[in-house]
């Protein structure tokens, strides 16, 4: 029996991508289920981003294709634009306006009311910082509010690009928290993380990356085992030969 391509929320085709002389992304292959976590680790360079990039139809792959939902990603495709999310940087806000201000305008690019942009804040424990400038918020509160901005109009699919670097011990966790949750009311989360611990505690299955290719694709505990280490770390270090370095 063929599998079609929509039973999978993302399925990537031997992506390829390069700026100049390097080869970011070097024939990526993978499929995310519906439902599932997802995670793209490895080190600063892997090419986690510009894959990512690609899937969300941010960016053109030189070769390759992406689908999410069934739908190809490029060119820029506006049916899938209201059924994903994708966390920006909180260096994207809008300049100079509040929390509140923020989860509002993004609200209103995709028809959502200003109570329901509201609710989004309270969810991520922002109510109290409505009132405050994006650029006067906590490293942890930024992220929250960039990641309550991905979620405002309830997309299917949710894309999160190194949500939780940065932040101290205790904002990781709680940020952990409210990731697990989205994941368990049905949404496919996709993350790049550099962070071991990170992937082996929010994520279904991971694919490690290294030098723009994926190495291997599987659960972290299955990875563990299969290869006979301790830990992810261990896993990196036993696929690559070299050490995992943040
Ligand atoms: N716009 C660009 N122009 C030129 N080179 C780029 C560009 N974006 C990424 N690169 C290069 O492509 C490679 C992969 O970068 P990418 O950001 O996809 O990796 P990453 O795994 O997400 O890394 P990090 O964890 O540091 O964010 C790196 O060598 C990077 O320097």
């Amino acid at each position: 029996m063929t599998i079609s391509a929509d039973a999978f929320a993302i399925s990537a085709e031997n992506l390829r991508k390069r700026y100049g002389d390097v080869q970011a992304v070097d024939g990526v292959t993978l499929q995310v289920k519906r439902g599932e976590f997802y995670g793209i680790l490895g080190p600063n360079g892997a090419g986690k981003t510009t894959t990512m990039e690609i899937i969300e139809g941010l960016r053109e792959p030189d070769e390759g294709s992406a689908h999410i939902l069934g739908e190809s990603s490029w060119p820029r495709n506006h049916r899938l634009l209201p059924r994903i999310g994708v966390q920006l940087q909180a260096s994207a806000f809008f300049e100079r306006l509040t929390a509140r201000e923020q989860i509002r305008t993004f609200g209103s690019l995709y028809g959502i009311g200003a109570k329901d942009a509201d609710a989004m804040l309270d969810r991520f424990g922002l109510t109290e910082k409505a009132g405050v400038r994006d650029d006067q918020l906590s490293g942890g509160q930024a992220q929250r509010l960039s990641i309550a901005c991905a979620l405002v109009h309830d997309p299917e699919v949710v894309f999160l690009d190194e949500p939780t670097t940065g932040l101290d011990p205790q904002a990781r966790r709680n940020l952990w928290d409210l990731l697990r949750d989205l994941n368990k009311e049905g949404r496919t989360v996709v993350l790049t993380t550099h962070y071991m611990d990170e992937a082996q505690q929010l994520c279904d299955r991971v694919a490690v990356m290294d030098h723009g290719k994926v190495l291997r694709v599987d659960a972290p505990d299955a990875l563990i085992s299969e290869l006979g280490v301790d830990s992810l770390e261990d896993v990196f270090l036993s696929l690559t030969g070299r050490e995992f370095r943040e």
